[in-house]
């Protein structure tokens, strides 16, 4: 990757968040390679991508779209929901991505640990982004918050290679930062992630809603999220989480929410599943997270057959 080229970039599932990341790497001047399925593929590359964002404007962009990885690239954007991520890898094989980077944006922090067994350890470069993003139809992505944010920070890939990539999105207009710490910065997002997924898909409610109706049960399942996220090397604290929670836009909803609108199967394994899994490592009690876990599981959809969607396995 050199800054001064255009790079050659895949997105592995470009649905809310990686087809807006496509959508504005490709109008950047980047060759953006969409992998998805046959469907979706024959859309975007009959119709690419188009985005309506106040942030950035409505715009198209065409992209080339593929059911799998045959090219290498300089790194692959995987932004699939966790529950596809199986699925979705088998159109990734480790040998067309050759030396190409693994960035993988999802939510939760148990994914690195399969990328680094599926592919090359020093190759995979896991982030986390902040925005509020949804497909409405394949290639067609509604961005509604004044900001797309993104960290990123690996245990096992240089400083030279995370910075390649953080240069490639910044240039595309999202705000990055290279952090030290990979457990620190995954478990960042989760301590103020999980309380707002899990309370705001189990009442159905905005953020603005949850912490003004809901104050003292967000407080609670703040400190049982950032107890257990400094127990896992984050520096992470109630009062910090609560002022990012007073900071967004009040009309926020979760990703987890939008799915349970749309009746979709729910990252309860990848969030809160995981919650509580580390909860336990370190003898953390984390009441709350289990009740909400245990009540969201029983009204979640059953992932259809062929998909690998775990229901939540908590402990
Ligand atoms: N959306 C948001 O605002 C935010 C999301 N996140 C996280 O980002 C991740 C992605 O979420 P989001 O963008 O909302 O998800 P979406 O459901 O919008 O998009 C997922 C994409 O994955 C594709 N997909 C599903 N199965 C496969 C498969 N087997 N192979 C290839 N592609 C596949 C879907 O394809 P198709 O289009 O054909 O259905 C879709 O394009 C999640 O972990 C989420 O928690 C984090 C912050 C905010
Ligand atoms: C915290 C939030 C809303 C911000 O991006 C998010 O990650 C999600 O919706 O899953």
């Amino acid at each position: 990757m050199n800054n001064a080229q255009p790079s050659t970039i895949a997105v592995l599932g470009p649905g809310g968040v990686g087809g807006l990341l496509a959508g504005l790497l490709s109008r950047t001047g980047h060759k953006v390679i969409c992998l998805a399925g046959e469907s979706t593929t024959q859309t975007l590359n009959r119709d690419g991508i188009s985005v309506r964002s106040t942030h950035f404007g409505d715009f198209a962009a065409p992209v080339t779209a593929a059911t799998h990885l045959t090219e290498p690239v300089d790194f692959c954007l995987i932004t699939c929901k966790q529950t596809a991520l199986n699925a979705a890898l088998e159109r990734l094989p480790a040998d067309a991505l050759a030396d190409g980077l693994v960035v993988p944006l999802l939510n939760g922090v148990e994914h690195p640990e399969l990328l680094r067994q599926r592919y090359r350890p020093e190759h995979v470069v896991p982030g986390v982004i902040r925005v509020e993003s949804t497909r409405t139809a394949p290639g067609v992505i509604t961005h509604g918050s004044p900001f797309v944010q993104i960290d990123l920070a690996s245990t096992t890939a240089s400083q030279a290679q995370i910075e390649a990539v953080a240069a490639v999105l910044a240039g595309a207009g999202v705000q990055t930062r290279v952090l030290l710490d990979e457990t620190a910065t995954l478990w960042a997002k989760m301590s103020f992630l999980a309380p707002m997924a899990l309370l705001t898909t189990y009442y159905g409610i905005t953020v603005g809603d949850l912490r003004t109706g809901h104050r003292d049960e967000l407080l609670t399942l703040v400190d049982e999220a950032t107890t257990v996220a400094r127990a896992c090397g984050a520096d992470s604290n109630v009062a910090a989480v609560m002022n990012v929670y007073d900071a967004f836009p009040a009309e926020t909803k979760s990703s987890m929410q939008r799915d349970s609108e749309a009746g979709s199967v729910l990252e309860l394994d990848a969030i809160g599943g995981a919650l509580l899994r580390a909860a336990d490592r370190y003898g953390i009690d984390a009441p709350l997270a289990a009740r909400l876990v245990t009540e969201l599981a029983v009204t979640m959809p059953r992932p259809s057959p062929g998909t690998s969607a775990p229901r939540c396995s908590p402990r």
